[in-house]
């Protein structure tokens, strides 16, 4: 069995590649980084290296990659794989459709069989996204075979990969924990199920649950932790302050889940102290630039903090931690990011309350907005 994997970077290797390998899979990724493809290809294996106090390690094995810039080249890959998975970003989805399409369009020409494509992203609907890029690509024809026979089921990971600082570019440190959950509902009849997945008939309350637990949490925890001068989410989430903030931001997304899915309050209340021990753990340095990155992402409308914050407003749950989150958010200035670039010249071109807008959608006369410029002059303070 063959897998494509878009994304060798730390999700890609530490995750996807890693349990597709333990299930079979020989693992093709595809990346754009020539140093990650030339020394996947030669060496075909890498290690993965616990974040635990043993810091046991297990060798992957069975992999290769393609380089992501040539087509012709992913679009055979594809046309000749049992699975396509992809871990990229998902801003990076409609770059990696033509190879996908291309691939297709082969693979319906050769009468292959049905194939499964999984975007790995930390968003709502990251393959269903993928999908849209990809079939806007198809001629009508092909569209057609490809409804009956591309499955992009939707997916939910979870792994804490931070940014690796090795001698060896192929070495990457992990958490211990990892959740990947796929929607079973999306995917052909009789699919093969990879070890270590667990399918699910709806994917919405593990997806929300993730996401508005794992990265609201994350992200607040980076926020602040970078206004308050901390370089880590290790050393930020060690704050008093930052933690009970963070907590505050948890407890408001959690009574919105609760709500939403009917989850037993004191199970979840579980899962966010499980959620909190990992951020801490003291084997991992997780930086805050990485966690923080790409702040319009985090602040767009359907992600981990907006969608919670107006979800919490229209229940009758006072926002307010989610608000400093996005508060401090508009105060990260880690200058490498362009998107961290885009925010402070919005801000500093059209002011705070009309960025604010542009970038979460929420009007400026709705009251989380007010909430928002009102933790912003409480950090000013
Ligand atoms: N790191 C984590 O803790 C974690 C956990 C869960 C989910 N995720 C999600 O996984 C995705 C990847 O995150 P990451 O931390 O692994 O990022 P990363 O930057 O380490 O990896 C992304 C990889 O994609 C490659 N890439 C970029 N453009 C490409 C293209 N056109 N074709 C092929 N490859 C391309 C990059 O070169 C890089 O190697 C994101 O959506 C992220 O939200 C990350
Ligand atoms: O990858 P992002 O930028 O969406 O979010 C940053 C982190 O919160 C994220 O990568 C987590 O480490 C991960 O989602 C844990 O499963």
């Amino acid at each position: 069995m063959r897998a494509v994997h878009f994304g060798a970077g730390n999700i890609g290797r530490g995750f996807i590649g890693l349990l597709l390998s333990r299930a079979g899979y020989e693992v093709i990724f595809s990346d754009v980084n020539d140093t990650l493809v030339s020394e996947l290809r030669s060496r075909k294996q890498y290690t993965v290296e616990l974040a635990n106090d043993a810091k046991d390690t297990e060798i992957v094995t069975n992999v290769t990659a393609i380089d992501g810039k040539n087509v012709d080249e992913v679009a055979s890959a594809v046309a000749t794989a049992d699975l396509v998975t992809t871990a990229v970003g998902v801003n990076i989805l409609k770059h990696i459709a033509p190879g996908i399409a291309k691939g297709i369009t082969q693979r319906i020409a050769d009468g292959a069989s049905p194939l499964h494509v999984i975007a790995c992203e930390n968003a709502i609907g990251g393959s269903a996204q993928l999908k849209e890029h990809v079939f806007a690509l198809l001629e009508e024809d092909v569209r057609a075979k490809a409804e009956t026979s591309i499955y992009f089921p939707n997916a939910a990971v979870d792994r804490i990969v931070p940014i690796q600082h090795h001698e060896d570019p192929l070495h990457v440190q992990v958490e211990p924990f990892y959740e990947w959950v796929v929607d079973r509902s999306q995917m052909a009849p009789d699919h093969a199920e990879i070890e270590g997945v667990l399918y699910v008939d709806n994917l919405e309350p593990y997806i929300e649950r993730k996401l508005f637990t794992v990265n609201t949490g994350h992200c607040v925890a980076a926020y602040l932790g970078y206004v308050a001068g901390f370089e880590t989410i290790q050393s930020a989430i060690a704050d008093e302050k930052v933690v009970a903030s963070v907590r505050g931001a948890l407890e408001e997304t959690g009574a919105v889940l609760v709500k939403r899915f009917g989850f037993d309050q004191a199970e979840h209340d579980k899962y966010i102290n499980k959620i909190l021990g990992r951020f801490i753990n003291p084997n991992l340095t997780d930086e805050v630039s990485r966690v923080g990155r790409s702040p319009l992402r985090k602040l767009s409308p359907n992600d981990r903090l907006v969608r919670p914050a107006l979800q919490a407003y229209e229940y009758g749950i006072n926002p307010d931690h989610l608000a400093l989150g996005m508060a401090a958010a508009c105060k990260f200035n880690v200058t490498e990011d362009p998107e961290v670039v885009e925010l402070q010249e919005a801000i500093h071109n059209e002011g705070l309350a009309a960025a604010i807008t542009r970038y979460t959608s929420i009007p400026q006369d709705h009251p989380v907005h007010r909430q928002i410029l009102e933790q912003y002059e409480t950090l000013n303070a």
